[in-house]
């Protein structure tokens, strides 16, 4: 049986997350979720919602076999012991796959990195944490200009 292994913070979801998992969950016979830990989101800001909370989110996705909170300080702990075939990285994910795969050979993980596609915009889709958090503040704000 094949594990793929999908990651990210996932902080207030939306449709690029299923996006990004449905696929993820195409490559593999299961797919497991290393849900990033508040501690290690160093490139954007703190996400909003408790580590728990995301995981619990996350694993009740339908593509979503198991969903795990990740290691505390080493990102490959988790990958030895799920042995998975593939890591399918996010669209915009600021991992670099050649990197990557050469971290995974220097620790004698055998497993391939693949990129995920991103979702195209319908409508007035919110597609990203970030802008779901800036489209909150504008409407609070001209809700408190307006009062
Ligand atoms: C292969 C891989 C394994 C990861 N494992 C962990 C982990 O064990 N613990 C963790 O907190 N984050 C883990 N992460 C998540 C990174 O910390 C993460 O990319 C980043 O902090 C979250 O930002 P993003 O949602 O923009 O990718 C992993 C990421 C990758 C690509
Ligand atoms: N619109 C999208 N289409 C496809 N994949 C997406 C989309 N948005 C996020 N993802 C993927 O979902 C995973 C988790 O994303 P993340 O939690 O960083 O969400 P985000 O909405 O991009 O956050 P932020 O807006 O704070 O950068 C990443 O691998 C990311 O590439």
């Amino acid at each position: 049986m094949s594990t793929v292994i999908a990651q990210g913070t996932f902080d207030l979801l939306h449709p690029g997350h299923l996006h990004y998992l449905r696929e993820a969950a195409t490559m593999g016979d299961s797919l497991v979720v290393i849900v990033a830990r508040r501690s290690n989101v160093t490139h954007k800001p703190d996400p909003v919602v408790p580590d728990a909370q995301r995981r619990e989110m996350v694993a009740a996705l339908d593509p979503v076999d198991d969903a795990i909170l990740g290691h505390e300080t080493d990102i490959f702990v988790p990958i030895e012991r799920i042995e998975p075939s593939v890591i399918v990285l996010g669209y915009d994910q600021h991992h670099d796959e050649a990197d990557l795969e050469a971290a995974l050979v220097e620790r004698g993980i055998d497993c391939r990195v693949e990129r995920a596609s991103p979702r195209e915009h319908h409508d007035d889709e919110l597609l990203s944490t970030g802008d779901i958090v800036d489209r909150i503040l504008d409407r609070r704000k001209s809700t408190a200009e307006s009062e």
